[in-house]
Protein backbone atom coordinates (compact mmCIF):
# COMPACT_ATOMS: atom_id res chain seq x y z
CA UNK A 1 0.00 0.00 0.00
CA UNK A 2 1.54 3.10 -1.39
CA UNK A 3 1.91 5.97 1.97
CA UNK A 4 2.15 9.49 1.78
CA UNK A 5 3.30 11.62 4.73
CA UNK A 6 1.78 15.47 5.28
CA UNK A 7 4.35 17.79 6.56
CA UNK A 8 4.59 20.86 7.12
CA UNK A 9 5.42 23.60 9.92
CA UNK A 10 2.29 24.25 12.51
CA UNK A 11 -1.16 25.75 11.80
CA UNK A 12 -0.52 25.88 7.96
CA UNK A 13 -4.03 23.80 7.09
CA UNK A 14 -2.08 20.22 7.52
CA UNK A 15 -5.12 18.31 9.48
CA UNK A 16 -7.99 20.48 7.17
CA UNK A 17 -6.15 18.01 4.09
CA UNK A 18 -5.56 14.99 5.97
CA UNK A 19 -9.67 14.78 6.72
CA UNK A 20 -10.43 15.81 3.78
CA UNK A 21 -8.45 13.27 2.30
CA UNK A 22 -9.49 10.17 4.56
CA UNK A 23 -12.94 11.11 5.33
CA UNK A 24 -11.70 11.21 9.10
CA UNK A 25 -11.49 13.38 11.47
CA UNK A 26 -8.83 15.17 13.31
CA UNK A 27 -8.41 17.91 15.62
CA UNK A 28 -8.15 21.14 13.74
CA UNK A 29 -7.86 24.99 15.49
CA UNK A 30 -5.55 27.89 14.84
CA UNK A 31 -3.23 27.84 17.04
CA UNK A 32 -0.23 26.08 16.28
CA UNK A 33 0.20 22.94 17.63
CA UNK A 34 -2.43 21.09 17.75
CA UNK A 35 -1.73 17.95 16.33
CA UNK A 36 0.96 16.50 18.88
CA UNK A 37 1.01 12.82 17.51
CA UNK A 38 0.52 10.83 14.00
CA UNK A 39 -2.73 9.69 12.66
CA UNK A 40 -3.22 7.47 10.00
CA UNK A 41 -6.20 7.14 7.71
CA UNK A 42 -6.71 5.06 4.39
CA UNK A 43 -8.51 6.58 1.03
CA UNK A 44 -8.82 4.76 -2.04
CA UNK A 45 -8.71 6.76 -5.06
CA UNK A 46 -8.89 4.91 -8.57
CA UNK A 47 -9.68 1.74 -6.54
CA UNK A 48 -6.04 1.52 -4.81
CA UNK A 49 -5.75 2.02 -1.21
CA UNK A 50 -3.22 4.98 0.08
CA UNK A 51 -2.24 5.46 3.56
CA UNK A 52 -2.33 8.82 4.19
CA UNK A 53 -0.72 9.98 7.98
CA UNK A 54 -0.46 13.33 9.14
CA UNK A 55 2.34 14.64 11.51
CA UNK A 56 2.40 17.38 14.01
CA UNK A 57 4.38 20.56 12.55
CA UNK A 58 7.48 21.07 12.03
CA UNK A 59 9.60 24.10 11.47
CA UNK A 60 12.94 22.22 10.50
CA UNK A 61 14.24 18.55 9.97
CA UNK A 62 16.28 19.33 12.79
CA UNK A 63 14.31 18.88 16.09
CA UNK A 64 13.86 21.47 18.81
CA UNK A 65 10.15 20.49 20.30
CA UNK A 66 8.65 16.47 20.93
CA UNK A 67 6.27 17.90 18.16
CA UNK A 68 9.29 17.94 15.68
CA UNK A 69 11.12 14.88 17.02
CA UNK A 70 7.99 12.64 16.21
CA UNK A 71 7.56 14.32 12.78
CA UNK A 72 11.37 13.39 11.80
CA UNK A 73 11.23 9.99 13.11
CA UNK A 74 8.65 9.24 11.43
CA UNK A 75 10.16 10.57 7.84
CA UNK A 76 12.68 8.49 8.38
CA UNK A 77 11.54 5.64 9.45
CA UNK A 78 8.09 4.98 7.46
CA UNK A 79 10.27 5.74 3.96
CA UNK A 80 7.09 7.54 2.78
CA UNK A 81 5.82 6.86 -1.44
CA UNK A 82 5.70 10.12 -1.39
CA UNK A 83 6.04 13.51 1.40
CA UNK A 84 3.40 16.62 0.92
CA UNK A 85 4.82 18.86 1.62
CA UNK A 86 1.75 21.50 3.08
CA UNK A 87 2.72 25.41 3.13
CA UNK A 88 1.42 28.52 3.96
CA UNK A 89 1.31 30.74 0.77
CA UNK A 90 1.86 33.99 2.43
CA UNK A 91 5.11 33.01 4.00
CA UNK A 92 6.33 30.69 0.93
CA UNK A 93 9.89 32.78 1.88
CA UNK A 94 9.65 30.66 5.35
CA UNK A 95 8.21 27.87 4.46
CA UNK A 96 10.12 26.48 1.17
CA UNK A 97 13.50 26.02 3.34
CA UNK A 98 11.79 22.53 4.89
CA UNK A 99 10.81 21.85 0.81
CA UNK A 100 14.40 22.28 -0.18
CA UNK A 101 15.70 20.32 2.24
CA UNK A 102 12.97 17.18 1.62
CA UNK A 103 14.14 17.56 -1.90
CA UNK A 104 17.70 16.88 -0.34
CA UNK A 105 16.49 14.22 1.74
CA UNK A 106 15.71 12.30 -1.51
CA UNK A 107 11.77 12.41 -0.79
CA UNK A 108 9.49 12.52 -3.77
CA UNK A 109 7.73 16.10 -2.78
CA UNK A 110 4.01 17.50 -3.66
CA UNK A 111 3.80 20.70 -2.49
CA UNK A 112 0.95 21.79 -1.53
CA UNK A 113 0.19 25.79 -1.38
CA UNK A 114 -2.46 26.32 1.12
CA UNK A 115 -4.30 29.29 2.47
CA UNK A 116 -4.02 30.82 -1.09
CA UNK A 117 -7.31 32.86 0.06
CA UNK A 118 -4.81 34.65 3.05
CA UNK A 119 -2.12 35.42 0.69
CA UNK A 120 -4.34 36.97 -1.58
CA UNK A 121 -6.40 39.28 1.69
CA UNK A 122 -2.44 39.82 1.93
CA UNK A 123 -1.97 41.39 -1.57
CA UNK A 124 0.79 38.10 -2.81
CA UNK A 125 0.13 36.77 -5.76
CA UNK A 126 2.54 33.04 -6.91
CA UNK A 127 3.39 32.01 -10.32
CA UNK A 128 2.57 28.54 -8.61
CA UNK A 129 3.25 26.64 -12.56
CA UNK A 130 6.79 28.79 -12.49
CA UNK A 131 7.28 27.37 -8.68
CA UNK A 132 6.73 23.60 -10.12
CA UNK A 133 8.81 24.20 -13.31
CA UNK A 134 12.23 25.40 -10.83
CA UNK A 135 12.14 22.55 -8.37
CA UNK A 136 10.75 19.99 -10.66
CA UNK A 137 8.15 19.02 -8.72
CA UNK A 138 4.50 19.19 -8.93
CA UNK A 139 2.93 22.16 -7.14
CA UNK A 140 -0.96 22.46 -6.31
CA UNK A 141 -2.56 25.44 -4.99
CA UNK A 142 -5.58 24.96 -2.53
CA UNK A 143 -7.94 26.96 0.38
CA UNK A 144 -8.26 23.68 2.13
CA UNK A 145 -11.42 25.04 4.29
CA UNK A 146 -12.81 25.48 1.39
CA UNK A 147 -12.20 22.23 -0.17
CA UNK A 148 -10.45 24.11 -3.59
CA UNK A 149 -7.94 22.47 -4.76
CA UNK A 150 -8.28 19.24 -2.75
CA UNK A 151 -9.05 16.92 -5.88
CA UNK A 152 -6.51 18.02 -7.47
CA UNK A 153 -4.43 16.38 -4.31
CA UNK A 154 -5.76 13.21 -5.29
CA UNK A 155 -5.24 13.20 -8.73
CA UNK A 156 -1.49 14.10 -8.29
CA UNK A 157 -0.73 11.58 -5.68
CA UNK A 158 -2.27 8.57 -7.99
CA UNK A 159 -0.04 10.10 -11.00
CA UNK A 160 3.02 11.14 -9.28
CA UNK A 161 5.58 9.08 -10.83
CA UNK A 162 8.86 9.40 -9.01
CA UNK A 163 11.21 11.28 -11.04
CA UNK A 164 14.08 13.26 -10.17
CA UNK A 165 13.49 16.73 -9.18
CA UNK A 166 15.33 19.38 -11.44
CA UNK A 167 16.22 21.55 -8.15
CA UNK A 168 19.33 20.64 -6.80
CA UNK A 169 20.37 23.73 -4.27
CA UNK A 170 24.52 23.77 -4.20
CA UNK A 171 25.90 25.63 -1.00
CA UNK A 172 29.50 26.96 -1.19
CA UNK A 173 32.53 24.74 -2.75
CA UNK A 174 33.95 24.19 0.79
CA UNK A 175 30.65 23.29 1.87
CA UNK A 176 29.83 20.88 -1.07
CA UNK A 177 33.54 19.38 -0.70
CA UNK A 178 32.57 18.23 3.03
CA UNK A 179 29.70 16.91 2.22
CA UNK A 180 30.98 14.75 -0.73
CA UNK A 181 33.71 13.59 1.26
CA UNK A 182 31.43 12.71 4.65
CA UNK A 183 29.08 11.23 2.42
CA UNK A 184 31.45 8.76 1.01
CA UNK A 185 32.62 8.00 4.77
CA UNK A 186 28.91 7.08 5.05
CA UNK A 187 27.69 3.17 5.57
CA UNK A 188 24.61 3.21 7.90
CA UNK A 189 21.06 3.55 6.84
CA UNK A 190 19.63 6.30 9.01
CA UNK A 191 16.46 6.29 6.02
CA UNK A 192 17.54 9.19 4.72
CA UNK A 193 19.44 9.85 1.26
CA UNK A 194 23.21 10.44 2.10
CA UNK A 195 23.80 14.05 1.24
CA UNK A 196 20.76 14.81 3.79
CA UNK A 197 22.92 12.41 6.62
CA UNK A 198 25.84 14.47 5.75
CA UNK A 199 24.06 17.76 6.01
CA UNK A 200 22.52 17.06 9.19
CA UNK A 201 25.95 16.23 10.83
CA UNK A 202 27.49 18.72 9.41
CA UNK A 203 24.95 20.84 11.37
CA UNK A 204 25.22 19.06 15.05
CA UNK A 205 22.07 16.54 14.39
CA UNK A 206 22.27 15.49 18.45
CA UNK A 207 19.94 11.99 17.08
CA UNK A 208 22.26 11.36 14.04
CA UNK A 209 25.34 11.54 15.84
CA UNK A 210 24.51 9.61 18.33
CA UNK A 211 23.52 6.92 15.66
CA UNK A 212 26.21 7.31 13.48
CA UNK A 213 28.83 7.27 16.44
CA UNK A 214 26.99 3.85 17.08
CA UNK A 215 26.78 2.61 13.12
CA UNK A 216 30.10 4.14 11.60
CA UNK A 217 33.54 2.63 12.38
CA UNK A 218 35.02 5.85 10.38
CA UNK A 219 32.72 8.55 12.86
CA UNK A 220 36.32 9.87 14.40
CA UNK A 221 37.08 11.10 10.64
CA UNK A 222 33.51 12.06 9.92
CA UNK A 223 33.84 14.23 13.01
CA UNK A 224 37.12 15.67 11.86
CA UNK A 225 35.62 16.79 8.61
CA UNK A 226 32.61 18.68 10.70
CA UNK A 227 35.25 20.34 12.74
CA UNK A 228 37.40 21.09 9.73
CA UNK A 229 34.48 22.67 7.82
CA UNK A 230 32.96 24.42 11.41
CA UNK A 231 36.69 26.26 11.55
CA UNK A 232 36.38 27.90 8.93
CA UNK A 233 32.91 29.96 9.94
CA UNK A 234 32.29 32.16 12.49
CA UNK A 235 29.01 31.50 13.08
CA UNK A 236 27.45 27.52 13.50
CA UNK A 237 27.01 25.74 10.49
CA UNK A 238 23.03 25.48 10.70
CA UNK A 239 23.10 29.60 10.60
CA UNK A 240 25.77 29.02 7.49
CA UNK A 241 23.30 26.23 5.80
CA UNK A 242 20.23 28.56 6.55
CA UNK A 243 21.68 31.33 5.43
CA UNK A 244 23.05 29.96 1.70
CA UNK A 245 19.52 28.28 0.97
CA UNK A 246 17.62 31.51 1.84
CA UNK A 247 19.41 33.41 -0.39
CA UNK A 248 18.34 30.69 -3.25
CA UNK A 249 14.85 30.82 -2.05
CA UNK A 250 14.91 34.39 -2.70
CA UNK A 251 16.07 33.87 -6.23
CA UNK A 252 13.13 31.27 -6.78
CA UNK A 253 10.83 34.34 -4.86
CA UNK A 254 11.94 36.73 -6.97
CA UNK A 255 10.63 34.77 -10.26
CA UNK A 256 7.21 33.28 -8.25
CA UNK A 257 6.03 36.04 -6.27
CA UNK A 258 4.22 37.47 -9.41
CA UNK A 259 3.03 41.03 -6.99
CA UNK A 260 2.68 42.79 -3.44
CA UNK A 261 0.33 45.33 -3.63
CA UNK A 262 0.00 47.01 -0.28
CA UNK A 263 -3.41 47.16 0.28
CA UNK A 264 -4.55 49.75 3.53
CA UNK A 265 -4.69 47.86 6.45
CA UNK A 266 -8.22 45.97 7.14
CA UNK A 267 -9.80 46.34 10.91
CA UNK A 268 -9.01 42.92 11.05
CA UNK A 269 -5.44 43.06 10.41
CA UNK A 270 -5.20 46.65 12.96
CA UNK A 271 -6.67 43.90 15.65
CA UNK A 272 -4.11 41.36 14.81
CA UNK A 273 -1.55 43.88 15.38
CA UNK A 274 -2.78 45.85 18.64
CA UNK A 275 -3.00 42.44 20.21
CA UNK A 276 0.55 41.39 19.37
CA UNK A 277 2.38 44.74 20.15
CA UNK A 278 2.98 44.91 24.06
CA UNK A 279 1.82 49.19 24.52
CA UNK A 280 -1.60 48.27 23.38
CA UNK A 281 -1.84 44.28 23.51
CA UNK A 282 -1.46 43.94 27.49
CA UNK A 283 -4.08 46.32 27.99
CA UNK A 284 -6.54 44.16 25.77
CA UNK A 285 -5.66 41.26 27.67
CA UNK A 286 -6.11 43.29 30.85
CA UNK A 287 -9.91 44.11 29.35
CA UNK A 288 -10.29 40.26 27.86
CA UNK A 289 -9.41 39.00 31.49
CA UNK A 290 -11.44 41.76 33.33
CA UNK A 291 -14.61 41.24 30.59
CA UNK A 292 -14.59 37.88 29.03
CA UNK A 293 -13.53 35.67 32.33
CA UNK A 294 -13.91 37.82 35.30
CA UNK A 295 -17.14 39.59 34.42
CA UNK A 296 -18.88 36.95 32.01
CA UNK A 297 -17.41 33.37 33.22
CA UNK A 298 -17.40 34.78 36.91
CA UNK A 299 -20.06 37.08 37.44
CA UNK A 300 -22.62 35.86 34.51
CA UNK A 301 -21.96 32.06 34.64
CA UNK A 302 -20.57 31.50 37.95
CA UNK A 303 -22.97 34.20 39.92
CA UNK A 304 -26.14 34.51 37.57
CA UNK A 305 -26.71 31.72 36.04
CA UNK A 306 -26.42 29.87 39.09
CA UNK A 307 -28.14 31.51 41.13
CA UNK A 308 -30.92 32.15 38.67
CA UNK A 309 -30.72 28.04 37.87
CA UNK A 310 -31.43 27.66 41.75
CA UNK A 311 -33.99 29.92 42.63
CA UNK A 312 -36.24 29.38 39.59
CA UNK A 313 -35.48 26.25 38.31
CA UNK A 314 -34.50 23.90 41.42
CA UNK A 315 -36.13 25.96 44.23
CA UNK A 316 -39.74 25.96 42.92
CA UNK A 317 -40.10 23.16 40.60
CA UNK A 318 -37.52 20.42 40.54
CA UNK A 319 -36.79 19.86 44.36
CA UNK A 320 -40.42 20.05 45.65
CA UNK A 321 -40.65 17.15 42.65
CA UNK A 322 -37.69 14.97 43.79
CA UNK A 323 -38.77 15.10 47.34
CA UNK A 324 -42.48 14.28 46.39
CA UNK A 325 -41.65 11.41 44.66
CA UNK A 326 -38.78 10.58 47.18
CA UNK A 327 -40.84 10.45 49.94
CA UNK A 328 -44.02 9.09 49.17
CA UNK A 329 -42.64 6.22 46.86
CA UNK A 330 -39.46 5.21 49.08
CA UNK A 331 -40.32 3.98 52.19
CA UNK A 332 -37.12 3.00 53.30
CA UNK A 333 -35.14 5.47 54.76
CA UNK A 334 -31.45 4.68 53.75
CA UNK A 335 -32.64 5.44 50.36
CA UNK A 336 -34.86 8.24 50.61
CA UNK A 337 -31.34 9.72 52.64
CA UNK A 338 -29.14 8.10 49.84
CA UNK A 339 -30.88 10.43 47.02
CA UNK A 340 -32.48 13.59 48.88
CA UNK A 341 -29.99 13.34 51.98
CA UNK A 342 -27.25 16.51 52.95
CA UNK A 343 -24.37 14.54 50.89
CA UNK A 344 -27.45 12.24 48.69
CA UNK A 345 -27.36 11.55 44.83
CA UNK A 346 -29.40 14.52 43.78
CA UNK A 347 -28.43 17.15 46.04
CA UNK A 348 -24.93 16.93 45.79
CA UNK A 349 -24.27 15.53 42.39
CA UNK A 350 -27.31 16.43 39.91
CA UNK A 351 -28.00 19.21 41.55
CA UNK A 352 -24.79 20.98 41.64
CA UNK A 353 -23.61 19.24 38.31
CA UNK A 354 -26.53 21.33 36.73
CA UNK A 355 -27.10 24.24 38.69
CA UNK A 356 -23.09 25.07 39.58
CA UNK A 357 -21.04 23.15 37.12
CA UNK A 358 -22.76 23.37 34.08
CA UNK A 359 -22.94 27.07 34.00
CA UNK A 360 -19.60 27.47 34.78
CA UNK A 361 -18.07 25.15 32.47
CA UNK A 362 -20.51 26.54 29.56
CA UNK A 363 -19.29 29.91 29.71
CA UNK A 364 -15.99 29.53 30.22
CA UNK A 365 -16.14 27.00 26.87
CA UNK A 366 -18.05 29.45 25.12
CA UNK A 367 -15.89 31.96 26.40
CA UNK A 368 -12.47 30.02 25.22
CA UNK A 369 -13.88 29.20 21.76
CA UNK A 370 -14.99 32.70 20.81
CA UNK A 371 -11.04 33.61 22.10
CA UNK A 372 -9.81 30.70 20.24
CA UNK A 373 -12.03 30.85 16.94
CA UNK A 374 -11.20 34.85 16.88
CA UNK A 375 -7.21 33.64 16.61
CA UNK A 376 -6.26 35.59 19.82
CA UNK A 377 -5.19 32.78 21.22
CA UNK A 378 -1.94 32.90 18.57
CA UNK A 379 -1.46 36.20 18.81
CA UNK A 380 -1.53 36.15 23.10
CA UNK A 381 1.07 33.49 22.75
CA UNK A 382 3.28 36.18 20.29
CA UNK A 383 2.65 39.10 22.79
CA UNK A 384 4.04 36.69 26.03
CA UNK A 385 6.71 35.35 24.65
CA UNK A 386 9.27 37.77 25.48
CA UNK A 387 8.34 37.00 29.04
CA UNK A 388 8.17 33.30 29.01
CA UNK A 389 11.87 33.28 26.89
CA UNK A 390 13.25 34.39 29.99
CA UNK A 391 12.37 31.22 32.13
CA UNK A 392 13.43 29.22 29.42
CA UNK A 393 9.73 28.40 27.74
CA UNK A 394 7.93 30.43 25.00
CA UNK A 395 4.71 31.98 24.54
CA UNK A 396 2.86 29.01 23.74
CA UNK A 397 2.85 28.37 27.80
CA UNK A 398 1.17 31.00 28.78
CA UNK A 399 -2.80 28.80 28.03
CA UNK A 400 -1.12 25.72 30.26
CA UNK A 401 0.53 28.19 32.65
CA UNK A 402 -2.94 30.36 33.37
CA UNK A 403 -5.01 26.91 33.29
CA UNK A 404 -2.51 25.56 36.46
CA UNK A 405 -3.13 28.45 38.41
CA UNK A 406 -6.48 26.69 38.95
CA UNK A 407 -6.30 23.16 38.09
CA UNK A 408 -3.06 21.26 37.68
CA UNK A 409 -4.41 18.58 35.75
CA UNK A 410 -5.92 20.33 32.95
CA UNK A 411 -2.67 22.36 32.86
CA UNK A 412 -0.92 19.07 32.25
CA UNK A 413 -3.39 17.41 30.07
CA UNK A 414 -3.70 21.44 27.48
CA UNK A 415 0.17 20.77 27.67
CA UNK A 416 0.26 16.95 26.41
CA UNK A 417 -1.88 17.35 23.89
CA UNK A 418 -0.86 20.84 22.34
N1 LIG B 1 -8.37 30.94 5.54
C1 LIG B 1 -7.93 29.69 5.52
N2 LIG B 1 -7.77 29.03 6.68
C2 LIG B 1 -7.31 27.76 6.62
C3 LIG B 1 -6.99 27.12 5.39
N3 LIG B 1 -6.56 25.86 5.67
C4 LIG B 1 -6.59 25.71 7.01
N4 LIG B 1 -7.05 26.85 7.59
C5 LIG B 1 -7.21 27.11 9.02
O1 LIG B 1 -5.90 27.05 9.57
C6 LIG B 1 -5.95 26.56 10.92
C7 LIG B 1 -4.96 25.44 11.10
O2 LIG B 1 -5.42 24.26 10.47
P1 LIG B 1 -4.89 22.81 10.94
O3 LIG B 1 -5.37 21.82 9.94
O4 LIG B 1 -5.19 22.56 12.38
O5 LIG B 1 -3.31 23.04 10.78
P2 LIG B 1 -2.15 21.98 11.02
O6 LIG B 1 -1.15 22.22 9.94
O7 LIG B 1 -2.69 20.58 11.13
O8 LIG B 1 -1.56 22.49 12.39
P3 LIG B 1 -0.72 21.66 13.52
O9 LIG B 1 -1.51 20.45 13.86
O10 LIG B 1 -0.61 22.67 14.61
O11 LIG B 1 0.62 21.35 12.92
C8 LIG B 1 -7.41 26.18 11.15
O12 LIG B 1 -8.03 27.23 11.85
C9 LIG B 1 -7.99 26.03 9.76
O13 LIG B 1 -9.37 26.30 9.75
C10 LIG B 1 -7.18 27.87 4.17
O14 LIG B 1 -6.91 27.41 3.06
N5 LIG B 1 -7.65 29.14 4.31
MG1 LIG C 1 -2.73 19.27 12.66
Amino acid sequence: MAKVVLVGSPNVGKSVIFNYLTGQYVAVSNYPGTTVDISRGYSKINGKVYEFIDTPGMYSLIPITEEERVSRMLLCQEKPDIVLHVIDAKNIRRMLHLTLQLIDMGFPVILVVNLIDEAKKNGIYLKLECLSEILGIPVIATIATKGLGLGKIKEEVQEYSCGKPRFSLLFSPNIEQAIHSISAKIKGEYGLSRRMTALLLIQGDKILYALANHKERAFPEILAEVNKLNSYYQYDMEYVLAVERQRAIDRICDSVLEERKIYSRGVGETLSRLTREPATGIPILCLVIFFGIYQFVGKFGAGFLVEYLDLNLFVPYINPLMEYYVYQYMPWDWLQSLIMGKYGFFTLGFRYAFIIILPIVSTFFFMFAILEDSGYLPRLAMLMDFIFKKIGLNGRAVIPFALGLGCGTMAVMVRSKR
